[in-house]
């Protein structure tokens, strides 16, 4: 098909979705509109500002961009007007009949059909345009990409049914036009000093100037002067004096940025100065974004070098595990004219990354310090992604440490025990810090390995899942106490143990050393090792593992995902106080399955599958039989 006809195309069915969505669930938001347009104006000019560095003659004709908003009361007609980068054709297709973005499907399965939540939606999953149609029955698009001829611009044109039309038109400037033809019942909204009020309370923020057209008052009448005047600030949020910023400007901004509606929980604003200066507005979100476990694609804090845009990629300008935080870094003294893939490699940029991770480190902590119910919110939302942290960032291992927050068996569920709280509540003698991990926060917290700790008062971290499990190789010492997992190797309590319970362990070992030895006959193979524990009060078996060796649940975790990984053999430890155990050694009436049996339980008790369930039932019902008796049964 020729460029320059006419093309009546289709829009893809997830837009048709959304322009449904729009209209009928987002009325009672629909000033949003405006903010979307010139966010996205904002964007375009940003993109044009990048694209002159290494082209200036693409601002040669126009170096002050402006975004215009103009309102044609005769027509019905909203205009917001921009001097950016444009769109081609071909771009003018992609971006506003398509939703390119990958988190799409996402956005579907995340309407709750409540209409505060599902506008919250929106701008965080890039469906900012579409969002004209809640006031429009028309959209009309005229956008000519920067450096293309006057002539090479092109018309898109939609009532938002369906389908769209994109047919070539000409273009004085770079940039684009998007004008809205107004619905009868919305046109209490053409009228400029509604639009003046909306802009100045969402936009103000917006580093571009925002252009209306100036009124006088003669003899009690409005006349337009046919100038424009400046309605917003014009100069960059993050470069001005904190003072002159409020707190709504702060959070208006923060929603520019993240495309997140909800206000932010807190946020951090300074200037570096010194041998690298920049600036930092930096802040943590309230509501966890959608792809918060994407660490490929990580958008959301833009890096400007003098005011200028550069790019969007939260990777090169934090760790990954703190790929949850949004904003604006600003430098002073990176080149502006190199390539990003060469700004990457920079010293500089580097040392910006160093400052920004220990700004956000303190602002975690000063949250913590400070709003200690706002932090319980920021660690469920955020909690498991600063983990990863002890593994990624050794520089800033303990601060990390810090931050991190525990359930514990003194906390009744909650996870708010922190490290240091935890060694101010040590007993004397206790120089350990312990802790247990299971499959799930209740197999932790049920772990008869607790039994004797919870006999002693002594308290224990609950750990559960692959990313504590994960996290805990890194985390082997705080302040200068060990951190011992209960579950490995023969429990040494030091000094906390008194010395009738060494004693009375070595004793055990002495009295039970033939009932261990046919246990060791009978699991031959299965187990590394079997011996006497005084850790259990009341059951009869616990597995643990040797402490050098790899953890199982982790071995598991490594041959679900294919991993050809040797399985560590469990040691198994019996309870002699366990009227069961004592039984046995006692009566000699043992046989080699019983030892299989308490193998398997202590194996269920760690929530392990068994190898072989079908020969634990045989096992289980053969003792029933037993015990039943099995003429009573015939
Ligand atoms: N005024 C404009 N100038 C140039 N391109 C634009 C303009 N408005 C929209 N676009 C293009 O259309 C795309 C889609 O815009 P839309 O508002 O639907 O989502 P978005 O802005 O990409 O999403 P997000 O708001 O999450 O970044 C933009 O990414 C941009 O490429």
């Amino acid at each position: 098909m020729s460029e320059n006809k006419k093309e009546t195309l289709g829009f893809q069915t997830e837009v048709k979705q959304m322009l449904h969505l729009m209209v009928h669930s987002l009325y009672s938001n629909r000033e949003i509109f405006l903010r979307e347009l010139v966010s996205n104006a904002s964007d375009a000019i940003d993109k044009l500002r990048f694209a002159a560095i290494d082209n200036p003659s693409l601002l040669a004709d126009d170096p002050h961009p402006s975004i215009r908003v103009g309102v044609d009361e005769q027509k019905q007609e909203i205009t917001v007007s921009d001097d950016g980068i444009g769109m081609t054709r071909a771009e003018v297709i992609e971006h506003l009949g398509t939703i390119a973005k990958s988190g799409t499907r996402e956005f579907f399965a995340r309407l709750s059909g409540d209409q505060k939540k599902d506008s919250q939606l929106i701008g965080q999953f890039g469906v900012g345009f579409y969002s004209s149609f809640i006031i429009a029955d028309k959209v009309t698009v005229i956008t000519r990409k920067a450096g293309d001829p006057a002539d090479a611009a092109t018309k898109w044109e939609s009532n938002g049914e369906g389908e769209f039309t994109v047919e070539n038109t000409t273009r004085d400037h770079f940039g684009t036009d998007v004008i809205l033809s107004v619905k009868s019942e919305d046109r209490d909204l053409v009228s400029k000093y509604r639009l003046r009020t909306i802009l100045q309370r969402y936009s103000d923020h917006i580093s571009t100037p925002i252009l209306m057209g100036k009124d006088e008052y003669k003899d009690d009448k409005v006349i337009d002067t046919g100038e424009w005047e400046a309605i917003n600030t014009g100069a960059a949020l993050w470069a001005r004096p904190k003072n002159k910023i409020t707190e709504d400007q702060y959070k208006e901004f923060y929603h520019h940025v993240s495309h997140d509606s909800t206000d932010p929980l807190c946020w951090t604003h300074n200037k570096v100065e010194g041998k690298n200066e920049y600036i930092q507005l930096l802040y943590v979100p309230s509501a966890a974004p959608f792809d918060l476990w994407d660490r490929e694609n990580v958008h959301g804090v833009k890096l400007y070098v003098k005011r200028v845009f550069i790019m969007d990629d939260t990777n090169q300008l934090l760790p990954h595990y703190l790929r949850f935080i949004k904003g604006v870094i600003d430098s002073e003294d990176l080149p502006l004219n190199v390539s990003r893939e060469i700004l990457q490699q920079t010293r500089d940029l580097r040392i910006i990354r160093d400052g920004t991770t220990k700004r956000v480190l303190s602002m975690l902590e000063d949250l913590a310090a400070n709003r200690a119910s706002d932090y319980d919110k920021f660690w469920a939302l955020f909690g498991n992604v600063l983990k990863e942290g002890l593994g990624e960032d050794p520089t800033n291992k303990e601060r990390i440490a810090k931050l991190l927050r525990f359930v514990s068996t003194g906390s009744e569920g909650k996870a708010d025990v922190t490290l240091e709280g935890y060694i101010s509540r040590m007993k004397t003698g206790q120089d350990t810090v312990y802790y247990v991990i299971g499959d799930t926060p209740e197999a932790a917290a049920k772990s008869p390995l607790l039994e004797l700790f919870k006999k002693k008062d002594i308290e224990v971290l609950l750990l559960s899942g692959p990313i504590d499990r994960w996290m805990m190789q890194f985390l082997t010492e705080f302040q200068g106490k060990k951190l011992v997992n209960i579950a490995k190797g023969d429990l040494d309590l030091g000094d906390l143990a008194d010395k009738e319970e060494k004693e009375e362990k070595e004793k055990v070992q002495a009295e039970y050393k033939p009932l261990v030895d046919e246990f060791k006959a009978a699991l031959g193979d299965s187990v590394e090792d079997v011996r006497m524990t005084l850790r259990l009060t009341d059951s009869p078996s616990c597995i643990v593992t040797d402490p050098n060796g790899l953890d199982p649940a982790f071995v598991r975790m490594m041959k679900a995902a294919g991993q050809d990984v040797p399985e560590p053999k469990p040691i198994l430890e019996l309870n002699p106080n366990n009227p069961l155990v004592s039984r046995l050694k006692e009566q000699a009436a043992f046989s080699p399955e019983w030892a299989k049996l308490f193998l398997e339980q202590a194996q269920l008790m760690e929530g392990e599958q068994l190898k072989d369930p079908a020969g634990f039932i045989n096992r289980m019902n053969t003792m029933l039989m037993d015990t039943i008796g099995k003429k009573s049964v015939n």
